[in-house]
């Protein structure tokens, strides 16, 4: 092994189900649950630096405080407090991320968790309240666009304080691959995955620039075959749930990185799950992220194709979320 390389070994793989609930920023307070994706974006957050408390909520009282014991352990590297809470401590907090439920089996898809993560959302909202009325609520448990649907019917709150995170993981997914293919940095490119966290995506190919030039001008790209590219990016997940069971680093970097942005109000623009009020339902557009949840939506240019792709995605979804409405 040369000199800067790490080997971490691992005997067997782990499986087991932990959630988060609750996350206090350092410009008041916050909150997630605490299963696998839970426990890593805390993690995440505590390495980040970002918050001053960090508060976990999971109906498995005993996974909450493993979970709590467990991250504390890392508490030297950061000032931030981690404890365990409960679901009415966490609708006092600022910034809720949701990602309580059930996760895909083997080739299962987002959209089959409906109808189980939907109890879970809602027993989780109903008893988190009366709410902050500031509160953002981050959704990240799947189908990730439905389950932002029905958080902003069942909360009440604005909809600008509920959102998803969307196709951001997806395009960080797509960017990566770029990176690779170009030769550039990763936040050298602007492309993003749009429409559904889930089967029906696509990539806004003809709105993708890097360094002020258009993606597809490229000499590189000539040779990619984009949309064998696009389906990977789709599949990418369905690939680590058959390899390991489940996805939750991605994830937990997006959504840390979603946090710092809302907690410094940097307004970057990120594909997250919002209302759009033309399909009226819940799909990823990019947005303008700030300390008061979603900005705006970035009216896109999208190609004949890509706004067809839009459009069947968003068909497919209104399909489902008018059961919820
Ligand atoms: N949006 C995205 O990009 C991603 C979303 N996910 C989603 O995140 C969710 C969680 O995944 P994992 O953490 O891997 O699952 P997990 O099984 O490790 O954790 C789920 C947790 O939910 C808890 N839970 C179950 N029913 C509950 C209830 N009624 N009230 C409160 N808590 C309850 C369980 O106790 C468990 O700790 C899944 O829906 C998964 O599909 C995962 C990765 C990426
Ligand atoms: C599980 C999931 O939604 C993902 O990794 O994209």
């Amino acid at each position: 092994m040369t000199s800067g390389q790490i080997a971490i070994l691992v005997d067997h793989p782990i499986y087991h189900p932990i959630f988060i609930d609750a996350y206090r920023g350092n410009f008041s307070a916050d909150q997630l649950r605490a299963g696998s994706v839970g426990a890593t974006i805390a993690y995440a957050l505590l390495l980040q630096k970002i918050s001053s408390e960090i508060v976990l909520v999971d109906i498995v009282e005993e996974t909450a405080r493993g979970q709590v014991l467990d991250l504390s352990d890392a508490g030297f590297v950061t000032s931030a407090r981690i404890r365990q809470g409960n679901f009415q401590e966490a609708g006092q907090c600022d910034i809720v991320i949701v990602t309580a439920g059930a996760k895909q089996k083997r080739n299962e898809t987002r959209v089959e968790l409906i109808e189980r993560n939907y109890n879970i959302l809602s027993s989780v909202i109903s008893k988190m309240k009366p709410l902050n009325p500031n509160i953002i609520l981050l959704i990240v448990a799947n189908p990730v666009d439905v389950l932002t649907y029905i958080a902003q019917k069942l909360s009440g709150l604005p909809k600008n304080q509920v959102f998803g995170s969307g196709t951001f993981l997806d395009s960080a997914r797509l960017r990566l691959e770029l990176a690779n293919i170009l030769k550039v940095a990763e936040n050298a490119i602007h492309a993003y995955v749009l429409g559904e966290h889930g089967d029906s995506q696509f990539v806004a190919w003809s709105a993708a620039h890097v360094g002020g030039k258009s993606l597809l001008d490229f000499p590189e790209m000539k040779a990619v075959d984009k949309e064998n590219l696009a389906k990977e990016i789709a599949r990418k997940a369905y690939e680590i749930i058959n390899l390991k069971g489940s996805t939750y680093y991605g994830i937990a970097g997006c959504v840390s990185s979603l946090v710092q942005t809302i907690a410094f109000d940097q307004r970057h623009i990120r594909p997250l799950s919002v209302y759009v009020e033309e399909f009226q339902c819940v799909l990823s557009m990019p947005v303008v992220l700030g300390s008061s949840g979603v900005e705006r939506i970035i009216d896109i240019y999208l190609s004949a194709d890509e706004k067809a792709r839009l459009q069947k995605s968003a068909a497919e979804l209104s399909a489902i979320c008018k059961k919820y409405a």
